[in-house]
């Protein structure tokens, strides 16, 4: 049985289908990517899984145990870690304090003892923002801010870490380390399921892909698959090697790059490479 497991899964918001029977997995000790054009359905699918929104269908399973309805909090204290797009320190607090709340707060909720110095340092060591301890948490860069938030998940030993495009606002080397860090975490068995842009981090990261398009899987897979499958350049593209002649047509519908963030194009020479 996977750590987690996502059957089924149907979002309505009134007539609008925001994921549609979608069905996927993350196992322990791998990082799994979620991906998909912009509106794919991709953070509603993250909602549901911690519990912020209920499915109109569908089950999730969490280390062996059905959570569909199964409150926020007691998904946390089962172990599911999320980190949010928008970032969510308490901007008045020093980097430090913020890690010391969230290890207040998991170490209550497990009913254990605070917290020691040795506990915080080690957490801010372990994601790479030591020197910005001090610091108030509204004055740090966009990245060393999504790295705190990722410490503040750590602070409660998650089995399962949800991140929600952790990558942004770190630059090219702060985004080498952060992949590493990942590796690192997912070879101590943490599973990780990632939504995220950056599909140079993606291809370079994960184990296994899942992507999205209108709401449904269309693709899983190994990175390589995932980067030559057609469903999936045509699903970001418009168009694929394999059908070169639809993209007239599909281009100025729902996959006008209006609506689908193509953005990550440049990031991705190979798939550039494969289609042209
Ligand atoms: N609360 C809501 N009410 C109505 N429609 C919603 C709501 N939340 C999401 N949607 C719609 O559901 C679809 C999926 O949105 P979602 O945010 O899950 O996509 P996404 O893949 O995470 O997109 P992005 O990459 O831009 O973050 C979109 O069409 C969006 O407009």
């Amino acid at each position: 049985m996977s750590l987690l497991e996502v059957d089924d899964v149907v979002v309505q918001f009134g007539g609008v289908t925001a994921v549609n029977h979608a069905s996927f997995v993350a196992e322990a000790g791998r990082i799994t990517g979620l991906i998909g054009p912009n509106g794919a359905g991709k953070t509603t699918c993250f909602n549901v899984i911690s519990g912020l929104q209920k499915p109109t269908k569908g089950k999730v399973r969490f280390d062996s145990k059905t959570v569909t309805n199964m409150p926020v909090h007691r998904r946390s204290k089962r172990g599911m870690g999320r980190t949010f797009q928008r970032l969510e320190a308490f901007g008045s607090l020093s980097v430090r304090e913020n890690v010391r709340v969230a290890l207040d707060i998991h170490r209550g909720l497990l009913g254990l003892v605070k917290p020691g110095a040795a506990d915080l340092d080690a957490l801010l060591e372990r994601v790479g923002i030591s020197a910005y301890a001090a610091e108030r948490a509204d004055s740090i860069p966009t990245g060393t801010a999504r790295l705190l938030e990722l410490a503040r998940c750590l602070a409660g030993e998650p089995k399962l870490l949800l991140l929600d495009e952790p990558s942004s606002g770190l630059d090219e080397s702060e985004t080498g380390a952060f992949g590493d860090l990942l590796k690192d975490l997912a070879a101590g068995g943490c599973g990780i399921l990632m939504v995220e842009h950056d599909m140079d981090l993606v291809m370079k990261v994960c184990d296994e892909i899942h992507v999205l398009d209108f709401g449904s899987v269309i693709a899983s897979g190994l990175p390589g698959a995932i980067r030559s499958n057609p469903k999936v350049q045509k699903a970001y593209l418009g168009y694929s090697d394999e059908a070169p002649d639809e993209s007239a047509a599909l281009v100025g519908t729902h996959h006008d790059p209006a609506l689908h963030d193509t953005s990550v194009l440049p990031v991705v020479p190979d798939e550039i490479g494969a289609v042209r």
